[in-house]
């Protein structure tokens, strides 16, 4: 098995290095190779995604990212700032389809600023389009009018055949869960999500057996909050998705828990957490680095096809969370605050 790994910037080497220790506990025939994306990639190359780095993840089977971002670069151009080399990432590899499973374990159910009883037995997954959208539509930029004011421009854009496939890739997903589809839209007032819904219509017709319904995104996020377990799979456009994503790990009780997997039509994935660099918290040890290791659980499941190894690293998760481990951000009173490497430690005494 060959994996890049990606640490990036931020919380991004010290939650890999605890994904990393997990995988490498489990005994299996890993090559892993490790190089800058991000600030990093900026700092040795001067590029957020350095060639090298490009090449690596393009010969590896799967790639293991940590995060990018600080705030340091946010002066910078835009195509040298880190974000831009993620960005590009996905686009290279044509990650369209992002898997971003908000899954409560019962431990947490009082870590969440919710009440337990809101989200106990929560188990959603999003679906969200990961390469095109507002993101990458063109034009795009800061200009300055003809009157010397400043305007700036980004353009949501979807083709058909975009829809269509992560159209696909959601109602995949619902057959093997509980066969329903909730598509998010803004279809009241944007066309491109107008044609959103009408392609999800289209491929709904090819799973009969799948209860598809839409949602206006600002419904969406408030339903979300209200009654969360109404949700099976949610399939969403880039932004919306991005939005929804941090939304709902509060669901699960930290961004620390909500991992990802980016997947091109066959399967070749990239694998990360949903949240970022958190420059607020790094270098001190202390970030949770669940949401990095169950993102390694998602890699041996949809690259390799190895849902043994994938079910012990989730089970592992959960019984270090039995046994009380908590990192600050889901620690409440009675259980045993760790650090990040320390929850490394406990998930691979676990497994
Ligand atoms: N996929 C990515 O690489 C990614 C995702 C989101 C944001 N970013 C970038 O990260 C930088 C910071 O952005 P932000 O502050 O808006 O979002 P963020 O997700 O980095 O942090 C938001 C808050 O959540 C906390 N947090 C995040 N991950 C945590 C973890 N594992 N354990 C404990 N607490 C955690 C942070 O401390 C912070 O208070 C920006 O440069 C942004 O562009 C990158
Ligand atoms: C850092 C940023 C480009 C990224 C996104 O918006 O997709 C992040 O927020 C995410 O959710 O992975
Ligand atoms: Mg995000």
């Amino acid at each position: 098995m060959k994996i890049a790994v990606l640490p990036g910037d931020g919380i991004g080497p010290e939650i890999v290095a605890q994904a990393v220790k997990v995988l490498k506990a489990l005994d299996l025939d890993l090559e892993l190779n490790e190089a800058p994306i991000g600030g990093a990639g900026y700092e040795a190359a001067g590029d957020p995604l350095p060639a090298e780095t490009l090449k690596l993840a393009k010969e590896a089977d799967a790639v293991l990212l940590g995060a990018v971002g600080d705030w340091k670069y946010d002066s910078l151009p835009r195509d040298q700032r880190p974000e831009r080399g993620l960005l590009r990432i996905r686009k290279e590899l044509n990650l369209f389809a992002n898997l971003r499973p908000a899954l409560l374990y019962p431990e947490l159910a009082s870590a969440s600023t919710l009440k337990p009883e809101v989200v106990a037995g929560l188990d959603i997954m999003i679906v969200r389009e990961l390469t095109g959208d507002i993101y990458f539509g063109q034009p795009r930029g800061i200009s300055t009018l003809e009157n010397g004011e400043r305007e700036g421009i980004n353009t949501m854009r979807y083709n058909e055949s975009e829809i269509r496939r992560i159209a696909h890739v959601a109602f995949s997903i619902a057959m093997k869960r509980n066969k329903k589809v909730c598509s998010v839209d803004k279809a009241n007032v944007l066309e491109t999500t107008e044609l959103w819904r009408q392609v999800m219509i289209e491929v709904a017709k090819e799973y009969p057996e799948v209860e598809l319904s839409h949602m206006y995104v600002d419904n969406a996020a408030m339903q979300l909050i209200r009654a969360p377990k109404q949700f099976d799979v949610m399939v969403t456009g880039n932004i919306f998705g991005d939005i929804l994503s941090d939304e709902a790990s509060m669901l699960t009780g930290s961004i620390g828990m909500l991992p990802s997997a980016s997947l091109d039509q066959n399967n070749k994935g990239m694998y990360e957490p949903s949240h970022g660099s958190a420059p607020d918290i790094a270098g001190k040890d202390i970030a949770n680095p669940l949401a990095t290791i169950l993102s390694a659980a998602m890699l041996l499941r949809y690259t390799f096809n190895d849902e043994a190894n994938a079910s012990r690293v989730e089970n592992a998760v959960k019984k270090a969370l039995e046994q009380g481990y908590r990192t600050a951000d889901i620690w409440t009173e009675g259980t045993n605050k760790v650090k990040c490497s320390e929850m490394g430690d406990a998930v691979v005494a676990a497994l």
